[in-house]
């Protein structure tokens, strides 16, 4: 039984990344938005291109607190963020999907994001996805480490030094994965999981441009902030 050990560095390291993910949380609830009232597909879309902006925005924050990212080649910091962007929101929103909530809340939730005027051909890979994460049961450790993992992808278009970030990003995934051992000692495989769930992300990134465009209603307005990172407009 080897001994997993988490170094000092490892837990200093985890420190920031958790502290930065609390702070830089989305301003106003959406989930609970969603849950008091039914809105129409423009409501709807308008909700969703503020949360939006307004998660790009806690993104960054959040990135510049990964140890060496400002470190980085600058133009390579912008790459990763635009590569990340969307896969980070759909990360987020199936951690809100995937909260804790009171009996019979989480069906209404589910009932009206199916409403929200998002074509039906999205629905399931969406919710499968959702679904998927909240089986995992992740810590907010994990979901905070998940999220600087994913934002350190080295094959984004565009990154020139992909070895820089690749050695930032294995030493996300070594914590994670004595995290993972350590939360989760039943379970040999959570870690290899949890990496799964990050390619079912990248194929939820596929379908989001389509997703905004097929949106039921016509003129889809965005902010010039989301047309930069929705790659729309
Ligand atoms: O606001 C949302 N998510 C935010 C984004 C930032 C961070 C926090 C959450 C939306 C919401 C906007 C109003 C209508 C209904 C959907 N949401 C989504 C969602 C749906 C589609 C997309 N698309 C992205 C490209 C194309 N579609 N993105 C997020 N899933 C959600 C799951 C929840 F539990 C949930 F509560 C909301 C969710």
């Amino acid at each position: 039984k080897e001994k997993i050990e988490i170094t000092k560095e490892q837990q200093a390291l985890m420190k920031i990344i958790l502290d930065a993910y609390n702070r830089h949380q989305i301003p106003q609830d959406v989930a609970k938005k969603l849950l008091q009232d039914q809105y129409s597909a423009e409501e709807n879309f308008l909700l969703l291109t503020e949360m939006a902006t307004s998660q790009v925005q806690v993104l960054v924050e959040f990135t510049k607190n990964i140890p060496g990212f400002l470190s980085l080649d600058h133009e390579d910091q912008i790459a990763l963020l635009k590569g990340s962007a969307v896969e980070a929101m759909f990360l987020r929103s199936a951690q809100v999907f995937s909260r804790k909530m009171p009996k019979g809340h989480t069906e209404v939730l589910e009932a009206r994001i199916r409403k929200s005027g998002i074509s039906e051909e999205f629905m399931t890979p969406m919710f499968n996805f959702y679904k998927s994460i909240g089986e995992l049961h992740m810590v907010q450790e994990e979901q905070a480490l998940l999220t600087a993992i994913t934002i350190l992808t080295p094959d984004r278009p565009h990154v020139k030094d992909q070895h820089a970030v690749e050695r930032l990003q294995e030493s996300m995934l070594d914590v994670l994965r004595k995290l993972c051992a350590l939360q989760h000692p039943q379970e040999p495989q959570y870690f290899a999981r949890l990496l799964g769930r990050l390619t079912e992300l990248r194929t939820l990134n596929h379908y989001h441009t389509e997703m905004l465009t097929s949106w039921r209603m016509n003129d889809h307005k965005f902010t010039p902030l989301l047309c930069e990172i929705w790659d729309v407009q």
